[in-house]
């Protein structure tokens, strides 16, 4: 008799675990799949609302049917994690709160993947705990710093911080529309789902908003440290991203070690989404071969 693959979703997954922050004790919210196999952490992007189910619901499933125990955790600030604001490195801090969370779950190594913000903090992670990483999946993000051809701040972060200085559901529609290739696939469900998670949390935004203020750059340039990272890494781009330019992308591969990249045509900032098949086949044929 075959038994059927247990059917995650938010509810079923959603575990809380307290961790230091320096001299804070914060609360976090992370989903976990459980089980025995190696462990992938999937950290999520910086837009208002966002949230590691938000982010990477159609990536979960496939992971952990093959075998895998999937964790996508909140960062502080997002979501029903802790409030936080931010005055230096916010992909340092979110990197010491993934060690935080590891450590707490006794979990010593992880193959991680990092969209957007998640990206940068999966980079942070990567060159402060070397012996803790496995693969690294970088999507849309893996370190601040300029585009060559985009002046920066991008269209795609002008609309995600006049969000959080303004969370309507215009302004929340204006942002979603620029975040994928092809706008017809967005439902009025997940402009709503989006909407609630946000207003559910305006201490986040006002957070946000008050860290950005403090330090307008909140994901420093990890450009002259990449060639430290020596851990396989696949990079993946939207050709269409306006949120965090495809040369960055290039930036990544030149300056890694032992890196891949792969360019989604038709696919904005949300590849794991967008082309989400395909992303899901690439990453575990990555996760599993030499
Ligand atoms: O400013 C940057 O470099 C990162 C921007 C970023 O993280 C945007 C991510 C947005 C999402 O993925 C989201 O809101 O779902």
């Amino acid at each position: 008799m075959t038994t059927s693959p247990t059917l995650h979703t938010e509810a079923s997954t959603s575990r809380y675990a307290r961790i230091k922050e320096q001299d804070l004790e914060l609360q976090v919210h992370y989903n976990d799949t459980g089980g025995t196999g190696p462990v992938v952490v999937m950290l999520h992007g910086s837009g208002p609302g966002a949230s590691g189910w938000a982010n990477f619901n159609r990536n979960v499933q496939p992971l952990a049917d093959a075998g895998f125990r999937v964790i996508l955790l909140d960062c502080p600030g997002w979501s029903k994690s802790d409030p936080i604001v931010c005055t230096g490195s916010r992909s340092d801090l979110n990197a010491r709160a993934l060690k935080g969370l590891l450590d707490t779950l006794n979990i010593e190594r992880a193959h991680l993947i990092g969209n957007s913000m998640g990206g940068h903090s999966t980079v942070a992670f990567a060159l402060a705990n070397p012996e803790r990483i496995g693969k690294l999946v970088l999507m849309g993000g893996g370190t601040g710093g300029p585009s060559q051809f985009v002046p920066m701040p991008a269209e795609g972060i002008k609309l995600l911080q006049a969000l959080y200085r303004e969370p309507t559901i215009e302004n929340l529609r204006r942002m979603i529309q620029v975040f994928v290739f092809d706008t017809s696939h967005l439902t009025e469900e997940l402009f709503q789902a989006r909407l609630n998670n946000m207003l559910s949390r305006r201490d986040h935004l006002e957070n946000f908003v008050k860290s950005l203020e403090a330090n307008p750059r909140q994901f420093p340039d990890f450009g002259p440290r990449l060639g430290e990272i020596k851990a396989p890494a696949l990079i993946i781009w939207g050709r269409d991203d306006r949120f965090v330019p495809m040369d960055i992308g290039l930036r990544l591969l030149w300056g890694m070690a032992n890196a891949e990249l792969h360019i989604f045509s038709r696919c904005g900032h949300w590849a794991q989404w967008e082309h989400a098949d395909k992303f899901n086949r690439m990453v575990l044929d990555f996760f599993t071969k030499d």
